[in-house]
């Protein structure tokens, strides 16, 4: 990418009294990038958030967003082009969906002409539109929330536990929207504690903890980083583990499954040469399954080893 981060974060700290929410982070967000924040409750990643919408103001270091301090006086054109959408979103339940969206653009002072098509954009039926929110189900809020957080066409989109209790396929209708926006060129941040979801949808993972950010990069940045290892899963033709297992030998580490399915723990280094063995002269298989590490695993992995700020941020 050729262009101009977004986005910069350089030696940032934030304190409340004695209390240290974020520590010394550097951070640059680019166009047309998804990048994932994630870290146990208290890690910092709100506080990192509303430093970068200009909420707050660093105790140490420098943030420039669009090229401006966002929490300067002058920084209301920056925030037009930024997009919220908060962990707890508090609409007035009295009010109607297209109420609550016209006071929202009036707040942020964009036209309210474009919001039909903001509706329709995270699919909200006029039916719906018309209705009090004090009705909605959590995922009609939530669309509502999204669409709070669209209007303005925002360059920029900090998305703060946008998928918290909404089912797998508004999850996904979800996910659809933040693609063609980071697509259309948008910096899409997102905090989740959903670490699953996140495989495929985030360009870039960050791993905040205490206040630090701890690791940072691509998955397979992370994945090549962390040296966990791969799992090759087996459905064994005859169900003979005893005889896999003394056919493996200290190659790999061996669990046995429900179903007759085994594990095979190996180094990432090693897996393309086991699974050769295992087609030319292993047990004879039904089915063969390679299952890479998961966000989780790697998340723990990154949390236990703090030492590694250096070797995984950028
Ligand atoms: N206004 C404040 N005054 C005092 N301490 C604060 C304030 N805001 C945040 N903190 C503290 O800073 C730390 C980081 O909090 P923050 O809300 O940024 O974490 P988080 O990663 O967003 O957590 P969660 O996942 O639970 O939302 C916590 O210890 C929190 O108690």
């Amino acid at each position: 990418m050729t262009s101009e981060p977004t986005i910069i974060v350089e030696g940032v700290s934030k304190r409340y009294g004695d209390q240290h929410a974020v520590r010394g982070v550097d951070l640059a967000l680019m166009p047309g990038e998804c990048v994932a924040m994630v870290g146990h409750n208290g890690a910092g990643k709100s506080s990192l958030i509303k430093l970068m919408l200009g909420l707050t103001t660093p105790t140490e270091g420098r943030i420039r967003v669009l090229g401006g301090d966002p929490a300067s006086a002058a920084a209301s054109s920056i925030r037009r082009q930024v997009g919220f959408l908060p962990e707890n979103v508090a609409f007035h339940p009295s009010m109607t969906g297209r109420e609550t969206l016209d006071f929202y653009a009036r707040l942020k002072g964009v036209p309210t002409q474009g919001n039909a098509a903001l509706f329709e954009r995270v699919g909200l039926e006029s039916a719906a539109v018309a209705r009090r929110v004090g009705t909605y189900s959590k995922g009609m809020r939530q669309r509502l929330a999204l669409a709070q957080a669209l209007l303005g066409a925002p360059r920029i989109l900090f998305l703060d536990e946008p998928t918290t209790g909404l089912d797998p396929a508004l999850r996904q209708s979800f996910y659809e929207i933040v693609a063609a926006l980071r697509d259309a060129g948008t910096t899409v941040l997102l905090c989740s504690h959903a670490l699953t979801e996140l495989e495929g949808q985030a360009d870039r993972v960050v791993v905040m903890s205490r206040g630090r950010k701890v690791a940072d990069g691509s998955l397979a940045t992370l994945r090549g980083l962390a040296r966990l290892p791969v799992r090759i899963r087996l459905t064994l033709a005859d169900g003979d583990v005893d005889g896999l297992a003394r056919w493996v030998g200290e190659d790999a580490v061996l669990t046995r499954l429900a179903g007759g399915v085994v594990e095979l723990a190996c180094a990432n280094d090693d897996k393309v040469g086991l699974v050769r063995r295992i087609a030319c002269d292993g047990p004879a298989v039904h089915d063969i399954e390679i299952v890479q590490p998961s966000l989780d695993e790697m998340y723990a992995h990154f949390l236990r080893r703090p030492d590694m700020v250096g070797e995984a941020a950028e």
